[in-house]
């Protein structure tokens, strides 16, 4: 297996927002974790790219032990995430924006490269070329690269935000609510790239609220609710399984989640 999360634990003061989840990625596979608001899905994906430390439990990354490795040492070992909100500054060109994400894995810092230091300028070359070829993979527009990020429409900028995870050259890609906001036929185009992405050999691991989405690209679903793993298997298993049917049941969004899942 490609990931592997044993039994991981979160707390916040009495409330255990992640309560010993177990569950593994796969290569060429599309994971998809969901669950109702509130049910520790963001918290879970937070854990296992770094940005906050598990108060137990382990992660194996390609037999590797990370439990608690900075976002930094992950990208090293190939696992990569995107954002609920994109991480873009205003100020940087949709070319600059991805070579952030490719400098990751190089050795020369960004900000040298981006002096154009002699000495670096060939990795600054390397940079722009992996951003370059990213940044195509994901179907933007050749015209729209030296725009600022920020004014280009949602569905660009979230293929951006990948192209930039792609630039670290991952093995391993965590997708935070990929298609929130997006309009239906943007929402679409995402689904047909993640599955293109899965089928190219990655490991996806995808929280999504969008169940036909889901459920559209999914080959494994992790159901989470009050922070536990409550189901996990294909779509055909989760969609029959009473627990699901229940927790979504349960919330408020139940009868649209319900007509989706079961
Ligand atoms: N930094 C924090 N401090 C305190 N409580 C937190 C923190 N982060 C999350 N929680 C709590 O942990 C629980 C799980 O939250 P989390 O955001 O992981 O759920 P989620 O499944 O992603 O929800 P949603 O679908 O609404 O985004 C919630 O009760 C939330 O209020």
């Amino acid at each position: 297996m490609t990931l592997v999360v044993q039994s991981f634990a979160k707390r916040y003061g009495g409330l255990v927002a992640v309560d010993g989840v177990s569950l593994t990625l796969a290569p060429a596979e599309v994971t998809a974790i969901i669950g109702p608001n509130g049910a520790g899905k963001t918290t879970l994906i937070n854990l296992m790219s770094g940005v906050i430390l598990p108060d137990g439990g382990s992660m194996q990354l390609f037999g590797a032990d990370v439990a608690g490795a900075t976002p930094h040492v992950l990208a090293e070992h190939g696992l990569t995430r995107t954002y609920q909100s994109p991480q873009l500054f205003a100020e940087m060109s949709v070319l600059e924006t991805v070579m952030v994400g490719a400098h990751l894995s190089g050795r020369a810092g960004f900000l040298s490269a981006m002096l154009r230091l002699g000495a670096i300028r060939r990795e600054e070359d390397e940079l722009e070329a992996r951003a370059r070829a990213a940044l195509s993979r994901v179907g933007l527009p050749d015209d729209l690269l030296d725009r600022n990020t920020t004014d280009l429409a949602y569905g660009h900028q979230r293929r951006v935000e990948i192209a930039r995870a792609l630039a670290t050259g991952p093995k391993v890609i965590l997708l935070d609510e990929p298609a929130a906001g997006l309009n239906p036929k943007e929402t679409h185009e995402i689904a047909d790239l993640i599955s293109d992405l899965a089928r190219e050999g990655y490991a996806v691991g995808l929280v999504e609220h969008d169940m036909d989405m889901v459920m559209g690209i999914s080959q494994h679903v992790v159901v989470m609710n009050f922070g536990r793993k409550i189901a996990d298997g294909t779509v055909d298993e989760i969609q029959s399984d009473p627990a699901v049917i229940e927790a979504y049941l349960g919330t408020s969004e139940g009868e649209a989640a319900h007509a989706c899942v079961a």
